[in-house]
């Protein structure tokens, strides 16, 4: 892994009373990384402070090299990286075209450059047939893809997917998954998911998250072996049994993260 695009140390996230990350320290560099961990572990937290949408309560949080404290850096920051929330709010009057170009003019793109990179991002989604048709008329799925192809069009060096598969058929999957690897080669790509297949399909590294903490942070390989050596058989294959055997050994130790790597 060469240098690190993102990266937090001591990063503190609370929601009130709940704390949602606790002291984490983590950096990602480039290629594909998988965020995994049970529901509520904390991993839309993490991905909305790599976003710059929430502050933390402590901790420093250095993105492309910029400490995003400032808000001349996160300005910067801001304009170089690509996010799609969780649950992300269109304008349903709105074209498909119309929409991707809004984002990019929200990024401060070149205006000249906009009308090619929203062709660009819409084909790259599997929806070129459907650039003039209106968001709203849109099945679930594609929706979900007009929601990536905004947060590409920019060509983020960072690229924050908050479960970009939920709502897409298996087909749709597969295609994605092929985008992310290529997405991977040129930019830090950091993914939320549930689905420990995608990870296995598309993640060179994955994070894993458990109440707040790191429970593993490695390359889906070593993940890989942990399930190998783990001496019970939860899981349907080996990333599964990976995934579930750093979540036991954390839940034993739990200020000791598996595999991690700095
Ligand atoms: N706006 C909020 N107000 C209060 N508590 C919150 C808020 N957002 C998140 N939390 C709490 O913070 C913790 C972490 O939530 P977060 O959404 O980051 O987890 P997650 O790993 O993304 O979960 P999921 O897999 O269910 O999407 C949870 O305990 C959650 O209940």
């Amino acid at each position: 892994m060469t240098g690190s695009t993102a990266q937090v140390t001591g990063l503190t996230v609370r929601h009130r009373r709940t704390v949602a990350l606790d002291a984490v320290d983590i950096s990602f560099g480039s290629g594909v990384h998988g965020l995994l961990g049970p529901n509520g572990a904390g991993k839309t937290s993490l991905i909305r402070v790599l976003a710059t949408v929430t502050a933390p309560a402590a901790g420093r949080v250095t993105l492309l090299g910029r400490d995003v404290s400032g808000h001349v850096e996160r300005a910067e920051v801001r304009r170089r990286l690509g996010y799609l929330p969780q649950e992300f709010g269109y304008y349903p009057g709105f074209t498909v075209r119309e929409f991707v170009a809004y984002v990019a003019w929200l990024k401060e793109m070149r205006t000249a450059d906009v009308p090619a990179a929203v062709e660009r991002a819409v084909r790259r989604v599997g929806l070129g047939d459907r650039i003039d048709t209106k968001v709203k008329t849109l099945s679930g799925g594609m929706v979900r893809r007009v929601g990536i192809a905004q947060a590409i069009v920019n060509e983020p060096e960072l690229l924050l997917l908050d479960e970009p598969t939920a709502g897409l058929d298996p087909e749709q999957r597969v295609e994605f998954r092929a985008l992310l690897r290529e997405l991977g080669a040129a930019a830090t790509v950091i993914v939320s998911t549930h689905l420990v297949e995608d990870v296995a399909a598309a993640c060179s590294e994955v994070t894993l998250i458990e109440s707040g903490r790191l429970a593993f942070h490695g390359s889906t390989a070593e993940l890989t072996v942990l399930g190998k050596d783990s001496a019970d058989d939860h899981g349907d294959n080996p990333v599964e049994r990976g995934y579930t055997a750093a979540l036991r050994a954390h839940r034993a130790h739990p200020s000791l993260p598996v595999g991690t790597r700095r």
